[in-house]
């Protein structure tokens, strides 16, 4: 589909019609990675999974893009180097992903949309500029996997989201809730994403859910507060007894066929396992169970998601840099259709 400007794909829109081009046809021939062989992956400019730039390739099916930003953390900041990290530890991801049996970058042309402008001293200017960004790489029905970037830049990502489709089933794996009203009387904050997203109906509530909340909270009220916007949660604790199908299967039959927008905050991830994170908390999934449960999310309408707060200057080894940058792939494999041929 091409990413130029198309006047048409605007008229009579609102918010409640999905307005995704149904027909739109893929791209024919996909501009894929830099090849393995003829450059080792270790060299060269870095885009993510060495794949073309936006400005390289005619249009795209799939955009992935960075949002630099960290003016909304409470705690430990840096996740404004999370995009070039990513990047940077995305270099080894390669075109076929065995589990999902897709070639992600064969049938779909993926690009690598750059960085959002995000101002770093204002943060409603920089959730406009985050917003309005998203929406020009969206606006023609591409799914948008954003690498953050803290947290705060879910909200303008699903402001967008809901221009193009409506609301979504949202998917949010974190150890917090995000659902503060305010912090220090701050509306716009890392906290408090998915309270702005509520009181403005961008997600559908019946269709969503947290997953992998835990840890203390500032006060017991957080959780009354936060049921109340109609979330289910899948605490980090259930998966003492649920297995990875048993949360897919929750899952999926909450989603159901409304299009899905997935939210990841590294720090669902244990520190073990994501170490460079703002707001770490002990006693986080896996991994593995991670990259699962969002596996379990093929065949269903992924039209965007996010893979926020990686921090990576409390990295060691770039473990958390490889976690996002493999969540990312995964994510950006749910937009590839079954493979028709062999490779
Ligand atoms: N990491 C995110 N998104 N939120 C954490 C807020 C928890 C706190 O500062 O107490
Ligand atoms: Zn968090
Ligand atoms: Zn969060």
């Amino acid at each position: 589909m091409p990413h130029a400007h198309n006047p048409q794909a605007d008229s009579g829109r609102t918010a409640a019609q999905p307005t995704a081009h149904p027909t739109a046809q893929p791209t024919a021939h996909p501009v894929g990675q830099a090849g393995g062989h003829s450059s080792p992956r270790y060299s060269g400019l870095t885009t993510f999974a060495r794949l073309p730039r936006i400005e390289d390739v005619p249009g795209h099916d799939v955009a992935v893009v960075g949002a630099p930003f960290d003016a909304g953390v409470t705690y430990r900041p840096g996740a404004r180097f999370g995009p070039a990290a990513i990047r940077e530890a995305s270099r080894l991801l390669r075109p076929y992903n065995p589990r999902l049996d897709v070639l992600p970058f064969r049938d779909r042309q993926v690009v690598d949309a750059g960085d959002l402008p995000c101002n770093p001293f204002d943060i409603a200017t920089a959730c406009k500029e985050i917003e309005e960004g998203a929406y020009e790489l969206i606006r023609d029905g591409a799914p948008l996997v954003t690498l953050g970037g803290d947290h705060t830049i879910a909200y303008p990502l699903l402001r967008a989201m809901h221009r193009v489709h409506g609301p979504v089933a949202l998917v949010h794996f974190d150890a917090h809730l995000d659902t503060w009203d305010t912090h220090w009387d701050a509306p716009l904050t890392h906290g408090t994403p998915f309270r702005r997203a509520a009181e403005e109906g961008l997600f559908l509530p019946g269709s969503s859910a947290h997953v992998g909340i835990r840890g203390s909270l500032p006060d017991p009220q957080d959780l009354i507060d936060d049921a109340e916007l109609g979330f289910t949660i899948v605490h980090c604790a259930d998966l003492e007894t649920l297995t990875v199908q048993d949360v897919v299967a929750r899952l999926r039959e909450r989603i159901g066929d409304a299009p899905l927008y997935v939210s990841v905050d590294i720090d669902v991830l244990d520190p073990a396992h994501a170490p460079a994170t703002g707001t770490p908390e002990a006693g986080g999934m896996t991994s593995r169970e991670l990259l699962g449960i969002i596996r379990g999310f093929k065949g269903l309408n992924l039209i965007g998601a996010d893979v926020v707060e990686v921090s990576p200057a409390y990295d060691h080894a770039d473990i958390t840099s490889i976690a996002a940058a493999n969540l990312a792939y995964e994510l950006v494999s749910l937009c590839a259709p079954a493979r028709r041929f062999s490779s």
